[in-house]
């Protein structure tokens, strides 16, 4: 029997679940494939940590948030990392592995590709900030999440005849704060790719509360206002060093009732953009890549990831996959900005 592995890696995103389903589903009835899961990651497959997935395994599962093999961050590279990869490999009899992840993850399979083991990614982020796919699964979970905060910090902003901002998630790329903003109908959205002053964010918000409005304001959490170099993230680094963002909000809130006068109150929604049922989109799309992922292997495109161009589902080398960070165009935030203030 054919055998493939599967393994889930990085932060966790709405969809996960779904793509593994699409993945055992498609590859037991197109093409007999047996399936076998690694937790936490990298992590199961140095160390053996792996479990049948059965059909009956994923049954029911494309609605459930985070991810049934639970992930990490663990680096598949290090030490004796890739012998351990070809370890599990042989004694799975695996004929290869489908690595569902974000760029770190992606480029570590990459890696592992040019060192002839067989990989196939699927590309994950909530942050939509990967090139090579036109929107990555779980950013629209995200950004639905996002707005249903957002709705909810209207209604109380309204009121109290007070000016709410919202801090959303994105890492380096403002997709969710433009999408959620905009749904929102927010009096300015704030994003790391288009810096503005602070002087501007007052007059946006002034003149939206002198046409009665409560201002609302959305902000990226890596927004930096004009003249500050580097994004705002007072909370340390991550366990990779990486700076851990968030608290723009909170900095927007002192700034924002001191220059306008206007009682002000910063919500940072967090994790709870992460979490949760995905929305069907997402499902569609995950499900539609897991099945994608299953024929890749079957025709044998190692070192390559399912994504989405337009409505279709098609491969991509990693090496493109990896080239660029995606981020919002100036166009798509000029367009925006006509709603402003
Ligand atoms: N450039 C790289 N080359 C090889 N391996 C990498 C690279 N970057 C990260 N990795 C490995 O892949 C793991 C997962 O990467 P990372 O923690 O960035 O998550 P991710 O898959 O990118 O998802 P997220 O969207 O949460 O960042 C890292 O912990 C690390 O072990
Ligand atoms: O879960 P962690 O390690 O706090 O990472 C948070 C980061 O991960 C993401 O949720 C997804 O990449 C970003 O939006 C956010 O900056
Ligand atoms: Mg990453």
């Amino acid at each position: 029997m054919k055998r493939l592995g599967i393994l889930t890696s990085g932060g966790d995103c709405p969809g996960v679940n779904a793509v593994i389903r699409g993945a055992v589903l498609g590859g037991d009835v197109a093409h007999g494939y047996e399936f076998v899961g690694f937790r936490d990651g990298w992590r199961g497959v140095l160390e053996q940590d792996a479990i049948p997935l059965p059909r009956t395994g994923v049954r029911g599962i494309s609605r459930l948030g985070g991810t049934i093999l639970g992930t990490s961050r663990t680096n598949p590279l290090v030490g004796n990392g890739i012998e351990g990869v070809r370890a599990c490999f042989r004694r799975n009899g695996l004929e290869g592995l489908i690595a569902i992840g974000g760029e770190g993850t992606l480029a570590a399979a990459r890696e592992l590709c040019a060192q002839g083991i067989n990989v196939v990614g699927v590309p994950k982020t909530i942050d939509n900030d990967l090139g090579a796919t036109d929107y990555t699964f779980g950013f629209d979970t995200a950004v639905q999440t996002a707005t249903e905060a957002i709705d909810r910090l209207r209604t109380t902003g309204e009121s109290h005849h007070r000016c709410m901002v919202a801090e959303v998630m994105g890492r380096n790329a403002g997709w969710i704060a433009l999408h959620s903003g905009m749904a929102s109908g927010a009096h300015a959205i704030l994003i790391p790719e288009h810096p503005v002053s602070l002087d501007q964010v007052c007059s946006w918000v002034l003149s939206a509360r002198d046409r009665g409005r409560a201002p609302l304001v959305v902000v990226a959490e890596a927004f930096a206002p004009e003249g500050h170099a580097a994004p705002y993230a007072p909370r340390g680094l991550d366990t990779f060093g990486r700076p851990r963002l968030g608290g723009i909000g909170l900095l927007l809130e002192g700034e924002l009732q001191i220059r306008t006068g206007i009682e002000t109150r910063a919500t940072v929604l967090g994790h709870i953009q992460r979490g949760g049922e995905p929305t069907a989109f997402d499902r569609v799309l995950a499900t539609r890549l897991g099945l994608a992922a299953v024929e890749s292997a079957a025709a044998g495109r190692w070192g390559t990831m399912v994504s989405l161009r337009g409505t279709d589902i098609v491969n991509v080398g990693l090496e493109e996959a990896l080239g660029e960070l995606k981020v919002v165009p100036e166009a798509r935030y000029q367009e925006a900005a006509v709603l402003f203030g």
